[in-house]
């Protein structure tokens, strides 16, 4: 049994906690902010919580699902002490200096900061695309506008008013994920298989006529090139998050216990 502890208890945490006993997993930890504590505790039942994960018992693994600054918090700690991490929050490491300590971490507690594909796919293609050269990466987010509720999006554009696609943003994914710690993680994502945070070019739309949150990569190279778009739904607990993010957290959970790997 994979003994999990997990950062954060919304929308992508709620749907691992509720796959961990099919795919032979454990909750034994979550780590909850100050104050939503007893709530979290209440809706658990048996699982410990608590604010530090150094209060935590042996754990294979952690899964942050709870945000840039949750990592920030508390990835070092888990690293260092050799548990492999697993995050959802991959735009915040566009701040180098985090992306850095984080691996000198890993390097220390011999653990593993596993990024995985999250909403989006074919970065498998795409790292391996860049092995042999990229000349051109563009990644774009479209979403309907409650999507982008709560990002710099509510300056650049009125979403409650917006009769068609406004695009809001336009720039590196070094500024995306950066700016839009809850929206633009995929670009983040897209860069560290790619070409990286500043040769990465991003776009992002706020469209009243989406119907589903539409990403889309585009690459050429020396390989050729491709496009790859995905219309994902969202999860019922957040219209911000697409349901294949917190899906591809329960494969990485699930693909430690296997011994053939897709
Ligand atoms: N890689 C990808 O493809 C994607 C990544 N994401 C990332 O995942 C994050 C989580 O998504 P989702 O579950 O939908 O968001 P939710 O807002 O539903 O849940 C976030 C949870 O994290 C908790 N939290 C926030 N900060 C901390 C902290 N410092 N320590 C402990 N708990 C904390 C919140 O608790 P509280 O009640 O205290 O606020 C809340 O329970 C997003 O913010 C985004 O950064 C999202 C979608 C796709
Ligand atoms: O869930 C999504 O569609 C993408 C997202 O919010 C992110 O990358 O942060």
């Amino acid at each position: 049994m994979i003994k999990v502890g997990i950062i954060g208890y919304g929308a992508i945490a709620q749907y691992l906690a509720q796959a961990l006993p099919r795919i032979g997993a454990e909750l034994v930890f979550v780590v909850a902010r100050e104050g939503r504590e007893i709530a979290v505790r209440d809706a658990l039942g048996d699982v410990a919580v608590g604010g530090d994960i150094l209060g935590a018992p042996e754990l294979d693994v952690v899964v942050d699902c709870a945000g840039h600054q949750a990592l920030r918090d508390h990835g070092y700690a888990v690293l260092r002490r050799g548990i492999d991490l697993v995050t959802v929050s991959i735009g915040a490491l566009a701040d180098d200096a985090l992306r850095a300590s984080l691996e000198e971490a890993a390097r220390i507690g011999g653990s593993t900061l596993h990024l995985p594909s999250g909403a989006l796919g074919a970065l498998d293609a795409l790292g391996s695309a860049a092995e042999g050269g990229l000349a051109r990466v563009t990644y774009t987010g479209r979403k309907p506008p409650n999507g982008w509720k709560g990002s710099p999006a509510e300056d650049a554009v009125d979403l409650d008013g917006l009769t068609e696609a406004a695009v809001h943003f336009e720039g590196s994914a070094r500024q995306a994920a950066l700016a839009y710690p809850k929206n633009a993680n995929v670009a983040a994502a897209v860069a560290l298989a790619g070409v990286g945070f500043d040769a990465t070019q991003v776009l992002l739309i706020a469209d009243p006529d989406a119907r589903a949150n539409i990403h889309e990569v585009e690459a050429e190279g020396e390989f050729g090139s491709f496009r790859f778009e995905i219309a994902g739904e969202t999860l019922p607990d957040n219209p911000r998050t697409s349901a294949l993010a917190a899906m591809s957290v329960v494969k990485t959970v699930a693909d430690r216990a296997r011994s053939l790997r897709v």
